[in-house]
């Protein structure tokens, strides 16, 4: 059981600061609703309907990629879940971040502009440095409170998250509450049978950093995704490499290739690869390779095939637990859903405990017209879900004990 301060312990009519995790897919440049503009509305809602002044912080990607933009998109979508106006200012503590804040009323709902555009916000950094920069300098004297609903962002050290807990009192949103009494309950739970692990996603250096970790709960690995190919590339398959323009497998290959190849060699038992891979043809079709069939670097392989999903199966349907953290494929093409989509429907069917994990994979879950009550848990959280597996502790979840002591 958490220890946290929650918004039942806020004062009346505080000058409320949020951090929301609303860190999204983005398509032709525009945010993509999901789970965590819904998830997160209703402690928005909560806290502009006791009449607080909600400012919230939130961020998206990462600087030098395509997903960094501006907040301006996720302001309207906040805004049409919470039922309320959200204003928007494109600055994250300057002058025009201020006056913004200064000039809400009671009830009124703004929302600052992505906190990793500003200089403050990364690199990690213990929180007492991070408490210490003008960022969190500026923005903290305006307000009375700290909330924290990030939970997602979570095992994040950037000044947003752990800066402001030192500076202000801090509580705990309810997405914060919610996701970790589910996600704790993962670690300290114990299974009879088999207890499987779904890896996919593009994060691989995330995934591929805990598996190890998760050596005494979970007893096989079923791969796909980016660090799927990473794996195969380990055991001499001509995937998993950037080809022109590409900067998904390279990078992450250079990092993680003896984490890869020591998984393999120590638990290659419990690793369980694609044999065949999907890929758009040349009439922009999906089309398959077996293993066997690929020897050159030519395609971009964008889910796994048909055969792995029918290996896939029959592992799910006798684990007594199945955690999913990434989707095996480019899922949001309906031509590339069907390894993602395949593995949970595997998982609808049977009545084990299954938690599905990760802002982007949760997303397949309505996009398919799977019903999210047949699953155990569906955590909005990536990254903090995995680290939460391994029991690890969470710096921004640890300054919220701290702050209820
Ligand atoms: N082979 C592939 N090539 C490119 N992208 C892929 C591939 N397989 C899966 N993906 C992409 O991975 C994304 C999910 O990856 P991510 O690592 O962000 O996982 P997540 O756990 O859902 O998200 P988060 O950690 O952000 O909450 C999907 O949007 C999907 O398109
Ligand atoms: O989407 C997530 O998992 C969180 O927002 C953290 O994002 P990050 O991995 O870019 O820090």
């Amino acid at each position: 059981m958490s220890t946290f301060n929650t918004l039942d312990d806020l004062p009346t009519d505080a000058r409320v600061l949020v951090r929301l995790d609303l860190n999204s897919p983005i398509e032709d440049g525009e945010p993509q609703d999901n789970r965590r503009f819904e998830r997160h509305a209703r402690t928005v809602r909560e806290l502009a309907e006791a009449g607080h002044r909600v400012v919230c912080m939130a961020h998206q990607g990462r600087p030098g990629r395509d997903d960094f933009t501006s907040l301006a998109g996720h302001a309207s979508i906040l805004a049409e879940h919470v039922g309320r106006d959200v204003a928007f200012v494109a600055d994250t503590y300057g002058d025009e971040a201020v006056a913004a804040i200064e000039g809400l009323d009671a009830g009124e709902v703004l929302l600052l502009e992505n906190t990793r555009m500003c200089d403050d916000e990364l690199p990690e950094a213990a929180p007492e440095e991070k408490a210490e920069t003008a960022f969190v300098r500026t923005l903290a004297p305006l307000f009375d409170a700290y909330v924290n609903d990030a939970y997602s962002a979570a095992h994040r050290n950037h000044a947003s998250l752990v800066g402001f807990p030192l500076v202000l009192p801090a509580y705990a949103g309810r997405v914060m509450e919610s996701e970790y009494e589910a996600n704790t309950a993962i670690a300290r739970r114990e299974f009879d049978g088999p207890v499987t692990m779904v890896v996919g996603g593009t994060k691989a250096t995330d995934v591929i950093g805990v598996m190890d970790a998760l050596e005494g709960t979970v007893d096989r690995f079923l791969l796909g995704g980016v660090a799927g190919e990473l794996f195969l590339r380990a055991a001499g398959y001509p995937v998993g490499h950037d080809l022109e323009g590409m900067d998904l497998f390279d990078e992450q290959w250079a990092a993680n290739r003896e984490a890869v190849a020591s998984i393999l060699d120590e638990r290659g038992d419990a690793i369980h690869l694609a044999s065949d891979l999907a890929y758009e043809d040349s009439e922009g079709e999906r089309a398959e390779h077996t293993l066997a069939e690929i020897d050159e670097k030519t395609d971009a392989y964008l889910d796994v095939g048909s055969g792995t999903v029918e290996e896939y199966e029959p592992l799910i349907h006798e684990s007594d637990a199945v955690f999913v953290k990434g989707a095996l494929g480019v899922f949001e093409d309906e031509r590339f859903s069907v390894g993602t989509v395949g593995v949970l429907e595997a998982i609808a069917e049977t009545d084990c405990f299954s938690v599905v994990g990760g802002g982007d994979t949760s997303r397949a879950i309505g996009m398919y017209g799977l019903d999210e009550a047949d699953f155990s848990h569906v955590s909005i959280a990536g990254g903090a879900y995995i680290r939460a597996l391994t029991g690890e502790s969470l710096p921004a979840i640890e300054l919220l004990e701290a702050a209820a002591t």
